[in-house]
């Protein structure tokens, strides 16, 4: 091992994939080059993610206290998208960081794990291969529209901490990349002036009552096998449509769950008779070792 490695671990949740970086004091990492993420996240030339998690104590990292008090959350989530891009929340991210937390014996086990992000503190419970993170409170946009060459739906702007557009494919239409939303290798439109730093799109095909598939084309990191944030805003718009939605006008009785089948797993979501969007799923970390990229 040279001067120059430093340690990393690598972890998914439902195959939504990871770079873990612990920098508990903040001192090896600083604000991470977006160059050196890439590096990291390159498939073919590197260790190879979706994104990177740095593992950092709120106290040490001054960008972290501007969203989170230390008193309340111990770490905290350094995020970045595999182009090295920030982004505000990661939902299978964050249930990835609290496994690899409690692993670590840096939280207690048995008793729920608050995690400092750019979206605010989330709450993690681990009950033996689940992991569910409460999400907090989904902010419902309107109306807007996506496409992927000429094909285009209408979609429904759901912000769980970070930006969504949701679109339900029209009944004969199917997620195979055959279809109509192809092999999503690049962006799909969608509007600039409603997003103006970008968005996460999701295209969602019904399985029966309760049950849904998606794919989904992330902001920053392109198409992935798995978006927790992404599988939140699909149970959002689909109990809306359902008329399941918690609240007064929102039609629901109870707690709306919704189980959510992504490429790489099955997600269960559940949106809360008190609005909030609880995640839950497998999150594991695989492997060790260091680098010096
Ligand atoms: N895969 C994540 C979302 C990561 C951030 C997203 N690409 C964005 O830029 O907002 C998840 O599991 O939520």
């Amino acid at each position: 091992m040279s001067e120059q490695d430093y340690p990393f671990l690598k972890g998914h949740g439902t195959e939504n994939d990871f770079v873990l970086l612990p920098d508990h004091d903040g001192t090896r990492h600083g604000d991470l080059d977006p160059a050196r993420v890439a590096r990291l996240c390159d498939r073919r030339a590197g260790i190879g993610g979706d994104g990177v998690l740095r593992v950092v104590r709120t106290a040490a990292y001054a960008a972290a206290r501007e969203h989170a008090d230390p008193a309340e959350a111990e770490w905290f989530m350094d995020y970045r998208n595999s182009d090295g891009s920030l982004s505000e929340m990661c939902g299978n991210g964050v249930r990835v960081f609290a496994r690899h937390l409690l692993e670590e014996g840096l939280v207690a086990p048995g008793r729920p794990i608050p995690v400092g992000t750019r979206a605010g503190v989330k709450v993690i419970e681990v009950d033996g291969d689940r992991i569910t993170v409460d999400m907090g409170r989904p902010r419902l946009l309107g109306d807007t529209e996506v496409a992927v060459g000429p094909a285009h739906w209408a979609a429904t702007h759901v912000d769980m901490g970070n930006p969504h557009a949701v679109a339900f494919l029209a009944d004969g239409q199917t997620l195979d990349p055959s279809g109509p939303v192809g092999p999503l290798t690049s962006e799909p439109g969608f509007d600039a002036e409603v997003y103006p730093h970008g968005v996460n799109v999701e295209f969602v095909e019904r399985r029966g009552a309760g049950h849904v598939a998606m794919r989904v084309h992330e902001r920053g990191s392109g198409e992935t096998r798995s978006c927790g944030t992404g599988a939140c805003a699909v149970a959002v718009a689909t109990a809306l449509a359902d008329g399941r939605a918690p609240g007064e006008g929102g039609g629901g009785a109870g707690d709306a769950t919704y189980r959510v089948d992504l490429p790489g797993g099955t997600l269960e979501i559940t949106w809360t008779a008190d609005d909030r969007v609880l995640m839950s799923g497998p999150a594991v970390v695989v492997a060790r070792g260091t680098t010096a990229l």
